[in-house]
């Protein structure tokens, strides 16, 4: 029997923060699924890891709906909706020397409770998303002993054992340097290419174009603009949405980059 498609979909989400007098999503609406890499972009402070929270669970929306595969949040448990979909949070570092297998293995959790031992098929599950990332050389290193770049991995393996075909991750490329980048870039649609779907919050309108098969973007409370990216970055929305005067062009290669416009974003022209 095929899987249903794995699916998140938010439509219409109001949130109020502080008893309705903040208010930080008004009629949010977004969906991403398997096969899918969705950016978004957004201004700091415009709602980007609320929205993530709504789609986790950890938030209630005040109104509008949250599905995870066409089923409404609030009629999942936390171990169902754990199973749909994982967070992976920017390479956070716990204080605790865990080695980078019992990081991972965190992940199984929601199956095996905090009471049961992990089982034989659990450390084959681990043991496979450790492989599937390259990092089996760093099984049994502290995490805390590792580079950024290998923390991000170690990361989306722990969400992978989660067994979720759903991945939320907050700003994953941030810190690492080119080479991660470029192999974090090639794991992420290797996840999307086998029915994974991926939504990854980022600050870089470039990196976003590089990474993502679609773009949306967060501004004032509202999915602005959900699309392919090349549609989507345009040079008068960047500039809008983060007040500085950005151009846009194709280069050579056919990637659309961006360049600041000289002398017109509050700096001095020396
Ligand atoms: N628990 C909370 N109570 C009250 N206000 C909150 C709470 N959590 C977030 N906010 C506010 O909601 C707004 C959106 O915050 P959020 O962290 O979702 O933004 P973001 O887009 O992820 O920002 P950044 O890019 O800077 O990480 C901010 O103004 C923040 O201060």
């Amino acid at each position: 029997m095929r899987e249903p498609r794995a699916t998140a979909q938010l439509r219409g989400v109001d949130l109020h923060f502080s008893r309705g007098k903040r208010s930080v999503l008004s009629g949010a609406t977004l969906g991403f699924g398997a096969g899918e890499i969705v950016a978004l972009l957004g201004a700091n402070g415009a709602g980007k890891s609320t929205l993530f929270r709504l789609l986790l669970g950890f938030l209630t929306a005040s109104s509008g709906e949250v599905r995870l595969d066409g089923a409404p949040l609030a009629s999942l448990s936390r171990r169902e909706i754990a199973k749909r979909v994982a967070y992976v949070p920017q390479g956070h570092v716990t204080p605790f020397p865990y080695t980078v297998r019992e990081v991972v293995t965190l992940g199984r959790l929601p199956e095996t409770g905090l009471l049961r031992a992990p089982r034989a098929e659990d450390r084959e599950i681990v043991e496979s998303v450790i492989a599937r990332l390259g990092i089996e050389r760093l099984i049994d290193r502290p995490y805390t002993e590792i580079s950024g770049g290998e923390r991000q991995l170690t990361l989306i393996a722990r969400a992978l054992a989660q067994g979720a075909r759903l991945l939320v991750m907050d700003e994953p490329a941030t810190g690492l340097d080119y080479g991660y980048q470029l192999r974090l870039m090639r794991h992420l649609s290797d996840l999307s290419a086998d029915g994974h779907g991926v939504l990854v919050s980022t600050h870089h309108p470039e990196q976003a174009m590089q990474l993502a098969t679609r773009i949306a973007i967060l501004n004032e409370g509202r999915i602005e603009a959900d699309g392919a990216p090349q549609a989507v970055v345009t040079a008068d929305r960047i500039s809008r949405l983060y007040g500085v005067e950005v151009a846009v062009f194709d280069d050579p290669f056919g990637a659309r980059r961006l360049a600041p416009v000289a002398g017109r974003n509050g700096r001095a022209e020396g």
